[in-house]
């Protein structure tokens, strides 16, 4: 792959502007400076005592959480107060209406990707892997390893993830795809594609199996700042029943998905008391987990932008992305191809969700059956595409051979 862009860099870096911005909410800062140096903790704020819950409360923290993964019962009251438990099923098909599901739609997605280049991008947890207790137990399919080796035989495809792109790529395996973490902070093409170092973000490394690989990392002057406060939450957190803090080299995970509800406001708190310290990085929610990440302006979207522009893929005309996943942080994902038609987003959802998707599909299990499909239908179209020109072959043969009877 060869990785190109002429994007500023995404660091954004004015200070005050920092210092101003609420912890936790990121600044959309209209400029970046290449090159400015980072040195750990910077900028000292004004610290409250840690401990004060009304922070986590007051600042949304608490609401948040308890909205990112909200169990079947409870999304079916917010999403309609006048439907019982057993109506479940007309809330979700009504929701369905404004966001068909992607396989009963799927001749007509496809009927738009007629002559284009289709490039899938997919996100890993809740979309290639069920959602468990335990994350170091995400484990993908036999059978949905299969269906993305298979789709990627035919289409460019890219997994875009919060997890490091070391734990994913354990976790999926496959060598033939182009691999985004740390929510696309840290990009590498396939092993077997070419690759250039012309970009200030990439730099040279070797893959697993020691190759020469190009890397894009945007942030990656933040490594030392999200080691630092990996190893602090840990630290913090180590006294809180069912917390786990990983390392995704550049964002941290803080999981809650174990520890009892009545100490969510706790571990809330002891993020945000470590966060205090580190205007230069924000939080974001995904399914019961606290995200830390690098304030840049840089996300799955820009990541899915990145990678089309590499690829060559950036002219929309010709090509048709699609991205399936089931995160917050891939609604950037969806936001970028539902600007100007540019492709679809499929959100993985079995509970009614406010999205900038397309399209949806209940789970795991419908994803692989979409992948699947998209595999058939790409073979057919190969082999109409191989009968068409050997009738037309045939055709010139039989033409050729009247004429030169006559
Ligand atoms: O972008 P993704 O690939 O969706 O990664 C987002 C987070 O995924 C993982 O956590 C989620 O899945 C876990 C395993 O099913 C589950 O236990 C957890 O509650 C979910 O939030 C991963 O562990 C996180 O670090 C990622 O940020």
């Amino acid at each position: 792959m060869e990785l190109k862009s002429n994007q500023a860099s995404p660091v954004l870096t004015d200070p005050a502007s920092l210092n101003k911005s609420k912890l936790g909410i990121h600044s959309r800062l209209p400029y970046s400076q290449p090159g400015a140096s980072f040195s750990g903790k910077c900028i000292a704020i004004p610290r409250k005592k840690p401990g004060k819950l009304d922070d986590v409360r007051s600042n949304g923290w608490l609401d948040a959480m308890k909205s990112s993964s909200p169990p079947r019962k409870k999304l079916i009251k917010d999403f309609n107060a006048d439907v019982g438990l057993d109506d479940f099923d007309i809330a979700y098909c009504s929701w369905m209406l404004k966001y068909p599901s992607a396989l009963k739609y799927f001749e007509k997605i496809m009927s738009e990707a007629k002559k284009k280049k289709i490039a899938i991008f997919s996100d890993y947890d809740g979309t290639l892997s069920p959602i468990v207790d335990d994350p170091d137990r995400a484990i993908m399919s036999d059978g949905m390893r299969s269906a993305v080796r298979n789709v990627a035989k035919y289409f460019p495809t890219a997994i875009i993830t919060g997890r490091s792109r070391d734990k994913v790529y354990d976790l999926v395996g496959l060598t033939e795809l182009y691999y985004a973490g740390s929510h696309g902070m840290d990009i590498m093409g396939p092993v077997d594609h070419t690759v250039s170092d012309d970009h200030p973000n990439s730099i040279k490394s070797t893959d697993q199996q020691g190759k020469e690989v190009n890397l894009f990392q945007p942030a990656r002057e933040f490594l030392p700042m999200i080691d630092e406060v990996f190893r602090t939450l840990v630290e913090n957190t180590k006294s809180i029943k069912g917390a786990k803090v990983e390392n995704h080299k550049f964002c941290v995970s803080v999981h809650y998905r174990n520890v009892d509800e009545k100490s969510w406001p706790t571990i809330a708190q002891c993020v945000h008391d470590v966060l205090k310290d580190y205007p230069r990085l924000r939080l974001t929610h995904g399914r019961k987990v606290l995200e830390v990440r690098p304030v840049i302006d840089w996300n799955k979207g820009k990541a899915v932008e990145f990678l089309l522009e590499s690829l060559g893929l950036s002219d929309s005309d010709d090509v048709l992305p699609i991205y399936i996943g089931d995160d917050r942080s891939d609604e950037d994902a969806f936001k970028v191809l539902r600007k100007g038609n540019r492709g679809y987003g499929i959100l993985v959802s079995s509970v009614p969700k406010e999205t900038k998707a397309f399209y949806s599909l209940r789970d795991p299990s419908e994803v692989q059956e979409f992948l699947l499909s998209l595999v058939r239908w790409k073979k057919l179209e190969k082999e109409l595409e191989s009968a068409t020109s050997s009738l037309f072959t045939k055709g010139a043969q039989a033409t050729s051979g009247l004429e030169k009877e006559r």
